[in-house]
């Protein structure tokens, strides 16, 4: 299934020729010096397509910086006069919406803290009713990709066409090298489902730690993501907020020179011939091992009848070790990672349960009415 948004292409809002795409600013606009500064330098990289930074800053606790608030708005106007570069800002309620707009913002983004709520991007996208601008929606915190397709459709039914996700990583309780998460495959979800929403990353949020950026922005250009949003500050090391993940001007264009540009499709028929012979072998590999998994279902489905005949329970916990066991050390002789291996396996185990199940309860289904809430 496809998700049916109105979307118009990145080229049509901000300036894509630059490679990669480079939103780049200070994670806050925090005096007026530090942000005309930070734009300078920026935009003399002649790498960065727009200006971020933020004015409104939804901290986690109060007594926190929370922003330099609607004043930071006529800074950035004055960044904009001076360097040409476009301004994006984060909103998160619609006076936000209201004060940016009237200040000549170019581009609005939606927080990942918003994005959990539906009631602010609501909010939010009520108030850009008839109105023409690029936002950009970032994930939620929590890895829910629904939350985030909800927001994007939510703008998007707003009227609003120049749209794009950020990916900013998720929160996770598990301890980690990364201030959140990549959870990769939410994303290439989200890119699968609505292949022409361009997809931004952010990997200053994902890393937490300049230091480890480039992995994820390779990363990012490695699963075709359409560009980059980088935290980029003056003198990071007094930065009011996010100090450990911004890097100064000069940082980022170094970063950005040593990361590897690659392309969805080449030009080159060799190349392509090879690639293609090589998708042959993976169809026909993928089809055989559709066909075993089918079959091997068959066999299941004969067990499932046989231990209803005789009234043997459907989950055998050591039968089941022992395939764990088996199978994986068999796959780590192959070179398959025993995390996948346990992964494909439970999928299938999960499976041959459920069949077994139907096959067991046949006639004595828990009917419809008794499934729904309350
Ligand atoms: C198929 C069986 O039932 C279950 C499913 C298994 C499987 O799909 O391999 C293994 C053990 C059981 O938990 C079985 O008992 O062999």
């Amino acid at each position: 299934m496809k998700l049916n948004l109105n979307i118009q292409p990145l080229e049509s809002w901000i300036k894509t020729g630059k490679e990669p795409l480079l939103i780049a600013g200070p994670c806050s606009a925090e005096t007026e010096d530090q942000l005309v500064a930070t734009a300078h330098l920026l935009a003399k990289t002649g790498r960065v397509s727009a200006l971020r930074a933020g004015i409104w800053k939804p901290r986690t606790r109060p007594g926190e910086f929370e922003g330099i608030g609607s004043i930071g708005l006529e800074w950035l106007k004055r960044a904009k006069e001076e360097t040409s570069l476009p301004t994006a800002v984060e909103v998160a309620t619609a006076k936000h919406v209201e004060e940016a707009l009237k200040a000549g913002v170019d581009i609005l983004w939606v927080g990942a803290r918003s994005t959990a709520n539906p009631f602010t991007v609501q909010e939010i996208a009520d108030a850009l009713k008839g109105v023409d601008i690029p936002v950009m929606v970032k994930n939620p915190v929590n890895p829910d990709l629904t939350l985030w397709i909800g927001a994007l459709e939510r703008i998007n039914n707003a009227g609003i066409t120049k749209l794009a996700a950020i990916h900013r990583g998720f929160s996770s309780y598990e301890k980690s090298a990364f201030r959140n998460e990549p959870m990769w495959d939410l994303a290439i979800s989200l890119k699968t489902l609505a292949p022409e929403l361009p997809i931004i990353n952010d990997p200053s949020h994902i890393t937490g730690n300049r230091d480890l950026i480039p992995y994820i922005a390779q990363k990012a250009l490695d699963m075709d993501m359409q560009g980059l949003m980088i935290e980029s500050h003056i003198d990071p090391s007094i930065a009011w907020t996010d100090a450990k993940q911004q890097v100064t001007p000069a940082a980022l264009v170094e970063l950005i020179d040593n990361l590897t540009l690659r392309k969805p499709e080449v030009r080159n028929v060799e190349v392509n011939d090879k690639l293609h012979e090589l998708r042959n072998q993976i169809d026909k590999i993928d089809d055989l091992v559709i066909q075993k998994i089918a079959e091997r279902m068959q066999i299941v489905e004969k067990i499932g009848n046989y231990k209803k005949d005789n009234n043997i329970t459907i989950l055998q916990v050591s039968r089941w070790d022992e395939i764990l066991h088996k199978r994986t050390s068999y796959a780590k002789a192959l070179k398959l990672s025993t995390e996948f291996t346990e992964k494909l396996l439970e999928l299938m185990h999960s499976e041959s349960i459920r069949k077994q199940t139907e096959i067991m309860n046949a006639g004595q289904e828990v009917p419809a009415e008794k499934l729904t809430h309350a």
